[in-house]
Order: structure tokens, then sequence, then C-alpha cells
């Protein structure tokens, strides 16, 4: 057992000091010794609690930089931008939703906020307005949201800070998720695109949706192309989809897949909607009846795919009001995810419905109608279909959808396209001018 100061403190590991003044020096060393590193000890502690300081604040104001940072439109986390989130989230319905409806921007997206605003709901949306198409449609489909107290947050589906701080404002009671890189041929030119928004941003959605509690219902846009190169017809939701044509396609049936998952391990409510072309006033830019429209008026050619044998190509184009509908009544029909805070407490609904128009129209066919409204002709080139992910047709069956959701298309594409004419020409002008007079 150390009975003295001299057994317990050692002056060097291992050695014992063995007379007096030995020990008298080495005690006096030890002093200074332990005083001075005691010192150093306090410094270093200083030191520590300095550099600690200086970090956390650094991330204070990263962090708060991240929600403050300032746009033209909204200053992003502060109180005001806070107060336009929850204003635009109030609902004036007896059990309404609120909504949050990613890709608010969007061609889809701005239509569906604008009829839950409409009867009721509370919605939000979130939209990075991204240069795909020139974000200045984007915009002005803000400007025509915002006219109906509809609040769009600019941000990335990707940003899980942002999404965290938005659950938090809102108890989102469903997700309707239309952000999406969309485009067919483009997956050649920007693969990544397609991963980044498609596959990343999707499963960061569903990481926020499943730890929220409430766990919202989702709603969201898979594609008609995941049928890829199926030749049955009509298109039925049974039919086999692991032959896509295209990445855009892949990505897409990833994203059923990848929901499913979310389903089955989190109790996630679950609606995919395989969407057949859509088309519309306040529609995308990329989409060939809307650059076929811009060229004509122009005078400058069009180039018209044809398919092997010199088959037209077709596609069960399908009108932007019907395609609300369907939206919304897959919203009405959702059962509630049962899970929260990430944990499952139950089996919850998993659907994917067709909704398409049910009868499809040849490009040929699509031409001939716009030259009709526009009172032009077009100057077409006529090309062999290149092997850029295009498929031949497109047809779907949508008893299914008819049954569960009530959905019913009404709209033919001529009747589409003369809704479709009447607004491009108020909002581009006969001439391309710009036009932002026009309300939906
Ligand atoms: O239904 C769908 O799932 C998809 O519908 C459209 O894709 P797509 O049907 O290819 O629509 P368009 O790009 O408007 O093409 C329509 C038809 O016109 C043809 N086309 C397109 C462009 C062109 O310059 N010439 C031409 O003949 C295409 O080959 C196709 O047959 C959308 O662009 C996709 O985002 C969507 O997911």
């Amino acid at each position: 057992m150390p009975q003295s100061e001299e057994d317990l403190f050692p002056s060097t590991p291992g050695k014992i000091k063995s007379d007096r003044n030995h020990y008298n020096t080495m005690n006096r060393t030890f002093h200074r010794c332990f005083s001075s590193t005691s010192t150093m000890f306090l410094w270093a502690l200083f030191l520590i609690a300095l550099t600690a300081s200086y970090l956390s604040f650094q991330s204070f104001v990263a962090s708060g930089s991240r929600y403050l940072h300032h746009t033209s439109h909204n200053s992003v986390g502060d109180l005001h931008w806070e107060k336009q989130i929850r204003s635009s989230a109030q609902i004036h319905r007896q059990n309404g939703f609120s909504v949050l409806v990613t890709g608010a921007a969007g061609f889809v997206g701005s239509h569906v906020s604008l009829a839950l605003k409409k009867r009721g709901d509370g919605v939000v949306g979130i939209d990075n307005f991204n240069d795909y198409y020139d974000p200045s449609l984007k915009k002005s489909r803000r400007t025509m949201l915002e006219s109906h107290n509809i609040f769009i947050v600019k941000g990335d589906i990707n940003d899980q800070r942002l999404l965290a701080k938005l659950f938090d404002i809102v108890p989102f009671t469903h997700v309707m998720h239309l952000a999406a890189q969309a485009g067919v041929r483009y997956a050649m030119e920007n693969p990544m695109s397609y991963v980044h928004s498609n596959i990343a941003g999707l499963v960061t959605l569903l990481e926020q949706c499943k730890t929220s509690d409430p766990q919202p219902a989702i709603v969201w846009a898979s594609s008609s192309s995941v049928y890829g190169l199926n030749e049955k017809v009509p298109f039925s939701e049974s039919d086999q989809t692991d032959q896509p044509a295209s990445l855009y396609a892949a990505t897409k049936k990833a994203g059923e897949e990848i929901t499913h998952t979310y389903n089955h391990i989190y109790g996630l409510s679950i609606t995919g909607l395989r969407f057949f072309t859509v088309y519309g006033p306040w529609g995308r830019p990329d989409m060939a009846y809307f650059s076929f429209t811009k060229n004509i008026l122009q005078g400058k050619p069009i180039t018209v795919y044809r398919g092997k044998d010199r088959t037209d190509l077709a596609r069960d184009f399908t009108y932007i009001d019907d395609i609300v509908k369907g939206c919304v009544a897959s919203l009405d029909t959702a059962g509630k995810s049962t899970g929260s805070g990430g944990k499952k407490r139950g089996a919850a609904p998993y659907r994917i419905y067709n909704l398409g128009n049910t009868s499809p129209v040849t490009v040929p066919a699509l031409v001939r109608i716009l030259e009709k409204n526009l009172k032009m002709k077009a100057k077409k080139n006529v090309v062999e279909m290149p092997g850029n992910g295009d498929v031949p047709f497109t047809h779907a069956n949508i008893s299914l959808a008819q049954m569960e959701l009530g959905y019913k298309p009404t709209t033919d594409l001529s009747t589409g396209l003369r809704k479709f004419v009447k607004w491009y020409l108020t909002y581009y002008g006969y001439n391309q001018g710009k036009g932002n007079s026009v309300n939906l």
C-alpha cells in the first residue's frame, strides 16, 4: 500500500525515490512541473473551448444562412417565410387536407395545386425552378398560383433539412409528389439529372415522410413509359413492366419499386399514377405538341418521327383537366399511412393506376389538329424514329382507375388542343411575344 506522497507520485514512471534530499528536489521539480502542466492544461482547455465555440458559431451561421438565404422571391427560413407557408397551408373546408405539392411550378403541379386550393385544401408548393425548360414559364405559373394564395418554396427535394423544416411547420396530411426530371429523350443528354430528381430526390422525400408524425399519404407521378416495349394493348397495370426503353422510364419504374419498399417497411400509403402524355394550357415546352405549335407559328420545320415499316407513332394523349381529376381522386381515396416516427403499425395501401385517355392518336393526326387550330401549314420533316428511348405507341386501359377512383376522361385531343392553342396565343402571342395576363 502506498504510504506517502512519495509513494503516490513517482517522478519517473518505474523509478522509486530512495532518499529525502532526492525526494525534496524531486518534489520541487514535480510542483514546478505540475504547476506548469496544470497551466498548460488550463490553456489547452481554454483553446478547446474557444475552438468548439467558434465551430458551433460557424455551423449556426451556416445553418442559419441555409434557411435565411435571400432570393429575389423570399427569404428562406425567416419569419415572413414561415408565415407565408402557414397561410398557404390553411385549410378552408371540413376534413380538408394539407398537401405538400412537389414540382408545384411545373405543368401538372401548378394545375393540381390550384384545384386543391380552390376546393379549400391547404397547399404548400416546393420547386427548384431548374432550367430544363424556360424558367420564366415556371415563374409565371408561380405568379398565377400566388394570386390564389398558394406559396411555392424555392428548393430542391434533395434538401433534407429544408423538407424537415417544412414538415416542422406544417403537419402535412398528404404529399402530391410531382417534382421530377421529365422527358424521354433528354435522358441521353443528361442522365444524372434523372438519377438526381427521380431516384435520389424521391428517396429523400420518402425518408422525410417515413419519419414524420403524422406520416402523410403519398400520391406520385409515375409514367406510361414504364410499359416500355410492352406490346400487349391496351396497357394494364398488371402487365409486365420490366423492359423500359429509356433511362427516364427506368427511373420511373425504379420509383415504383422504391415506393413499394417504403410502403412495406414503414407503412407509408402510396399511390403511383402512370400518366399518359399529358398536354394542355401551361404545358411543357419540351413536349411535341408544344414545340410543334411554336415552330409552326414561326414558320420553322418540325420533325415527325415514324416507326418501323413507315408506321406512324401514336400516343394516348391525355388532357390536363382529366389528369387533375385523377390526381385529386387519388388523394381523396388514399388510405392513411399507418406508421409514425419511422415505425410501421400495420399494412398500408399500395396502389398503381393508369391515367390515360384510352384513345391513341398518331403524331401526324396531332399535327393536322394543330394546323387546323393555328390556320397554318406545318413544314414537316418525316424521319425514322431514332433509337433514343421512344416507344412506338401507348394505349391505356383505365378500368382500374375508373372503378376505384371514378376516373373518367372527358376531353378528346381536338378539344384539348383547341384549348391549348388558345392559351398559347394569349400567353405568347402570334409572334411569340410574351404575355403574362392569362388566368387558368
Ligand atoms: O406518357 C408519358 O409517360 C410521357 O409522356 C411524354 O413523353 P412522350 O409521349 O414521348 O411525349 P412527347 O415528347 O410530346 O412526344 C410525343 C410523340 O411525338 C413524337 N415526337 C416528338 C418530338 C419530335 O420532335 N417529333 C416527334 O415526332 C414522339 O416520338 C412521340 O411519339 C412526356 O414527355 C414524358 O415526361 C412522360 O412521362
